[in-house]
């Protein structure tokens, strides 16, 4: 309904807990697991008066959405970031007769156990992995679910098989055509499932995000580059081709500049064979970016990952 009383209307709003940082470590036996994840609630629904008025009969507070996280962590324990994403938005929007929306981010923090000095693998010491950070996001509504996974910072290189030329030029240009250059990424990526009604099968979250990771490290491995563009196409198109339960990607690449470095002052050769030496520069860096989608599939994850 459209208050036509007030100047100032309220527009889109949310709110809860924001990195709840939630560790849960099962000790049954020697062998103990752990799961690190930080969770972010954000509800909405009925909330107008709130603002407007300032009557908290419709909040849940913040500080319960944080008690309900670790909560369900105990009771119901973590199977994947995407399937507690699910229980926690199904919660608050089953439970709460005002909460329409739920959204719930989680990312996850892998450990490796640490192997020890007899060569067998820890059973309870563990090193934060270097790699990814694994992303999922769970929307619900109270009929149709969203479910976004993804990753960010899986850092990657090709020492060869990446060239850039042909390129337009215009007079500010400068760059030098390429038939061999260093090609180095650091990947985020989003997919988004079909999975959208709770009567269908779920997909199994935790092999779909494997194989989904191992398409992406094969991709960019695999392609012979002829641009980053080409390199990132491939990287979504196999996801797409190999992974029936995923309808979007949405990719976006920093190219990682290794430039190499100018040695004949010094009287050295820097040709970019045996032992060429580089200068990895941080910034600027060329960023490109792209949804991949399956054909006839909308693209409805945002195109600006930093804000998902
Ligand atoms: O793969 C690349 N794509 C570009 O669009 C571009 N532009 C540039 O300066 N270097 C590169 N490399």
């Amino acid at each position: 309904m459209t208050d036509t009383s007030r100047p100032a209307v309220l527009g889109q709003n949310q709110y809860g807990k924001a990195e709840n940082r939630v560790v849960r470590i099962t000790r049954n036996g020697a062998t103990h697991h752990i799961k690190d994840l930080n969770v972010s609630v954000a509800l909405s629904g009925d909330m107008e008066e709130v603002h407007y008025s300032g009557s908290n009969a419709n909040v849940l507070p913040t500080d319960t959405t944080k008690n309900t996280v670790f909560a369900f962590a105990k009771e119901h324990g973590i199977e994947s970031a995407e399937q507690f994403g699910i229980h926690l938005a199904r919660h608050f929007v089953t439970s709460q007769e005002p909460v329409h929306r739920a959204r719930i981010r989680v990312e996850e923090y892998a450990w490796e156990r640490i192997a020890t000095s007899d060569a067998h693998e820890g059973e309870h010491s563990f090193v934060r992995r270097g790699q990814e950070t694994r992303l999922a996001q769970v929307t619900y509504d109270g009929e149709r679910w969203e479910v976004v996974s993804g990753l960010k910072d899986l850092t990657v290189l090709n020492s060869t098989d990446s060239e850039f030329r042909g390129y337009v030029k215009d007079r500010y240009t400068t760059l030098q055509e390429t038939r061999g250059r260093v090609l180095a990424t650091s990947v985020a990526a989003r997919w988004r499932f079909h999975w959208t009604d709770d009567r269908q099968p779920m997909p199994d979250w935790e092999t779909s995000y494997e194989r989904t990771k191992q398409h992406l490290l094969q991709a960019f491995a695999e392609t012979y580059s002829l641009s980053l563009q080409q390199t990132m196409y491939r990287m979504g198109a196999r996801i797409i081709d190999h992974r029936d339960e995923i309808a979007e990607v949405r990719l976006s690449l920093p190219n990682r500049h290794h430039f190499q470095v100018d040695l004949e002052p010094f009287g050295l050769e820097n040709d970019g064979e045996d032992g060429a030496v580089y200068l990895a520069a941080d910034r600027p860096y060329g960023l490109i970016e792209a949804t991949i989608l399956r054909n006839g599939c909308e693209a409805l994850i945002p195109a600006d990952l930093t804000n998902l």
